[in-house]
């Protein structure tokens, strides 16, 4: 017998339940359980993508199973190289949270809030983790939704003295800091954003590498988010060799980043390693946190929004 039809959780009301301050510890603890490879834990295979050559994207399935948690999802994202002109998003997702007992779908959310906030909150825990103790300066690559996203949940959860911001074109860059909360200085060049900064965010559309290792300051911490397919680059070989590279998934890193793969680079470790107490955090190195997105973030994200949706619906 059919249940109860599903509740649909939309943008607006997805940004008005979802905080840093409850999602991040949930999605560290995501994180540590994913990298203890307990099938009871988490079971996240790595992404299925569909290209989509005609509009030179990819349709991503990201299906997870939380057995201990009671957590069952699947994010459908669609993610595009768009052109310059293009008014349509790059990221575009939806999450669908599922009753592992009997099925039923409970809940159809917009997945492009949690997309934005999840990568972002998962990048910031790399910075906790990674970066130097008294880091100062932090230094965004890019000025797109998951610019703004890192700017809040790194702001907001971290302290800086400084923010510096490069986009390839400068308009991006100035209404990027109009649209944002606290000072930022636009930069003219990646060399300029980047010299001297002690935690380095790359979230650009590029498929060739935009920061190069001779720019970055040795001990920065660098959390590159975007560049996400296995011909896809956004930082040079020389910052890849020098750094200690760090991944959310091993796996999901050998087969989905170009900066892995194409460098030649070894994973040290995962972030969940760290989180584990398994693996150190090279503080004083260098360090690249290399982001490729885990289904197991989407679902801690949306189970967090249902059950603040229930808690308002039924004003628990
Ligand atoms: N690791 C993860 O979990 C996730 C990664 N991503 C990736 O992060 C990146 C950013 O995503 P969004 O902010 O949603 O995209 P967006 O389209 O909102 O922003 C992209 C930014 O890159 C700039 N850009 C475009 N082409 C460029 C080029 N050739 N060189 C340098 N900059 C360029 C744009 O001007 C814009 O500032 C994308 O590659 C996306 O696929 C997105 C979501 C999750
Ligand atoms: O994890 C995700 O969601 C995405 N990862 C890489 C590309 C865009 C979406």
């Amino acid at each position: 017998m059919a249940g109860a039809p599903p509740v649909i959780i939309w943008e607006r009301e997805v940004e008005s339940l979802l905080h840093y301050k409850e999602l991040i510890p949930r999605l560290e603890e995501a994180l540590g359980k994913f990298s203890s490879r307990d099938s009871a834990e988490v079971i996240q295979p790595v992404r299925s993508t569909v290209p989509l050559q005609k509009h030179n994207g990819f349709l991503g399935l990201m299906p997870t199973y939380m057995e201990n948690d009671g957590v069952l999802s699947t994010k459908l994202v669609c993610f595009y190289n768009r052109g310059a002109g293009s008014t349509l998003p790059s990221v575009s997702a939806t999450v669908l949270l599922l009753d592992p007992e009997s099925g039923h779908m409970k809940a159809v959310m917009d997945g492009e809030v949690i997309t934005s906030m999840r990568t972002a909150g998962a990048s910031a825990i790399s910075a906790k983790l990674l970066m130097r103790p008294g880091a100062e300066v932090l230094a965004i690559l890019g000025t797109g939704q998951q610019a703004l996203s890192h700017y809040n949940a790194f702001t907001e959860m971290l302290s800086f003295k400084e923010v510096r911001v490069w986009n390839h074109r400068r308009e991006g860059a100035e209404k990027f800091c109009r649209s944002v909360g606290g000072p930022v200085t636009v930069c003219g060049s990646v060399e300029e954003a980047v010299r001297g900064a002690d935690v380095i965010v790359t979230v650009t559309r590029s498929t060739e590498p935009v920061l190069c290792g001779r720019w970055v300051k040795p001990g920065a911490h660098v959390a590159a988010v975007g560049a996400c397919r296995p011909d896809w680059r956004e930082l040079d070989d020389s910052l890849m060799k020098e750094a200690v590279v760090y991944a959310d998934s091993r796996e999901g890193a050998m087969a989905e980043s170009g900066d892995v793969i194409l460098s030649g680079v070894e994973v040290f470790a995962e972030l969940g390693d760290v989180i584990n107490g398994i693996k150190p955090a090279y503080r004083e190195k260098t360090t690249v946190f290399k982001s490729l997105g885990m289904g197991v973030e989407d679902a801690v994200a949306a189970n967090l929004v249902y059950k603040q949706w229930k808690a308002k619906a039924y004003k628990l």
